[in-house]
């Protein structure tokens, strides 16, 4: 199929290489001319695993990209809205680019003459398809949805880090629609997948996928508060949850304590179901608390690195890990990010490490000091803070260097047996 993408984002990006990848002809479309470029080039826009070699197949042959949305509706049958859904300063959520993408597709729906149909990818608060995105193409394109044109609602669940992998072997596929024409062009795009399928209203479609990550956000949380009254008792959280994650009702995913969740979807997705209740004229407890526990997690991991570092006025700390977790190079809603303010706001002196993400973070932070390696950052610290569980930091065995091993680990990620440190973990 004829397949255009509006957004090269993380979401844009992986879908379009991999809707490429199984045979169709893919054009995406973004505002941002330096991404245009590299994806025409190749060069994925973002760090993601396996997405390279995907650009560098299909790049230039059945995939390319544009700024120009008359070439890509003009050559699509069906367009996926990819773009931001941010929280706005209420912490709603900001619709601004859904609407924007939106007109910018309906006004090019207005000449075309062949069934086109949209769908939305970015993740929307209920009845945003209906209410917000279905309007705006009627009146941009002066047709009917349903009649001239469809529209669709297919919620994305790819993580970061395991996003290609997660686009070609998801859990399950939903596909919201209020037209079955429409539902029924989005479902042969993934003939195919092995995977259920599930085909319900577009109000449904998008509420699956904010409860989808309500809950895995509500299991974190709720593992930190398991986690921080393990802490006091000496009991290792982890052997718990373990224990807990053996009955198949629980399931043993999402159940690691520490310094608690950040990216760019559990955080913004949270407010926004939050945001969207009071619209409805409903305080979700449960969900505000989920979020305070987890704003909450970083204060816990600076209370215990000033019981042994009471002043760290001028004292060298080490942050190991700047991306929000492991195998991306995102930092949005890192929890590296207020460990490192209030770290900077106690007068330390604060040398970072992160494999992939430090040239992102010397936007938020650019006058503290950034290292190539994790050796390097522990050379002389006076204590060092491990905030994102990458799998090199298991490895490390260089705390012999530091001017005293003070160890506060935020993700596990650190045996102590035999290292000679002073080491904390924040839950356990
Ligand atoms: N990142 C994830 O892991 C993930 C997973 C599932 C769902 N989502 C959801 O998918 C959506 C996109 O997230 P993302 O992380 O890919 O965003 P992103 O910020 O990485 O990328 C969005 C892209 O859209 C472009 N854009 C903005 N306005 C545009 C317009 N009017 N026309 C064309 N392009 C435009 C931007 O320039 C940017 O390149 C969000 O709703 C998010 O919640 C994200
Ligand atoms: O047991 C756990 C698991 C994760 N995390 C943290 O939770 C955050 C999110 O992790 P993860 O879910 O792996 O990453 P995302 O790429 O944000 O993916 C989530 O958000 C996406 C965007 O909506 C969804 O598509 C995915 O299904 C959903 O897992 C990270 O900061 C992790 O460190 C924990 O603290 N404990």
């Amino acid at each position: 199929m004829r397949i255009s993408i509006i957004g090269t984002g993380y979401v844009g990006t992986v879908t379009g290489a991999c809707f490429a990848s199984l045979g169709n002809d893919v054009i995406c479309v973004d505002v941002d001319a330096r991404r245009v470029e590299s994806m025409n080039a190749g060069v994925p826009p973002i760090y993601e695993e396996g997405l390279e070699e995907l650009l560098k197949a299909h790049a230039g042959k059945n995939l390319r990209a544009t700024l120009d949305y008359d070439d890509a509706i003009a050559h699509s049958d069906i367009s996926f809205i990819c773009v931001p859904t941010p929280t706005d300063e209420g912490g709603k959520i900001d619709l601004r680019f859904v609407r924007e993408a939106s007109r910018s597709i309906g006004q090019r729906l207005k000449n075309k003459s062949s069934y086109h149909v949209v769908v939305v990818k970015s993740t929307v608060v209920p009845q945003t398809t209906q209410s917000v995105a279905t309007p705006i193409l009627e009146e941009a394109s002066g047709k009917k949805a349903g009649v001239d044109f469809g529209v669709g609602m297919n919620p994305e669940f790819l993580r970061e880090g395991k996003a290609v992998h997660d686009f070609m072997h998801p859990d399950r596929i939903v596909i919201g629609g209020d037209d079955p024409k429409a539902q029924a062009v989005i479902k042969s795009l993934y003939k195919g997948y092995k995977c259920p399928i599930l085909e319900v209203d577009t109000k449904t479609a998008e509420m699956i996928k904010y409860v989808s990550n309500a809950f895995l956000a509500t299991k974190i949380s709720f593992s930190n508060e398991v986690g921080n009254i393990c802490k006091r008792l000496g009991i290792d959280t982890y052997k718990v949850m373990e224990g807990v994650g053996l009955d198949a009702r629980i399931s043993p995913f999402f159940l690691n304590s520490g310094l608690g969740f950040g990216g760019s979807c559990f955080p913004k997705d949270v407010k926004a179901l939050i945001g969207k209740a009071a619209d409805v004229d409903y305080e979700p407890q449960l969900l505000k608390t989920v979020l305070l526990v987890n704003d909450h997690q970083p204060q816990m991991l600076l209370k215990l690195l000033k019981i042994h570092v009471p002043d760290l006025k001028d004292k060298r700390i080490a942050v190991l890990g700047l991306a929000f977790k492991n195998d991306t190079d995102d930092i949005r809603e890192s929890r590296a990010i207020p460990v490192i303010g209030s770290l900077l706001a106690e007068g330390a002196q604060v040398v970072a490490y992160d494999p992939m993400a430090s040239r992102h973070m010397k936007k938020v932070y650019p006058n503290i000091e950034y290292v190539k390696t994790a050796d390097e950052a522990l050379m002389d610290a006076d204590a060092c803070i491990v905030a994102t569980e990458w799998a090199e930091f298991k490895k490390l065995d260089s705390f012999g260097n530091m001017r005293r091993p003070v160890v506060i680990d935020g993700r596990k990620m650190i045996d102590p047996k035999g290292k000679n440190i002073i080491y904390e973990g924040i839950c356990w």
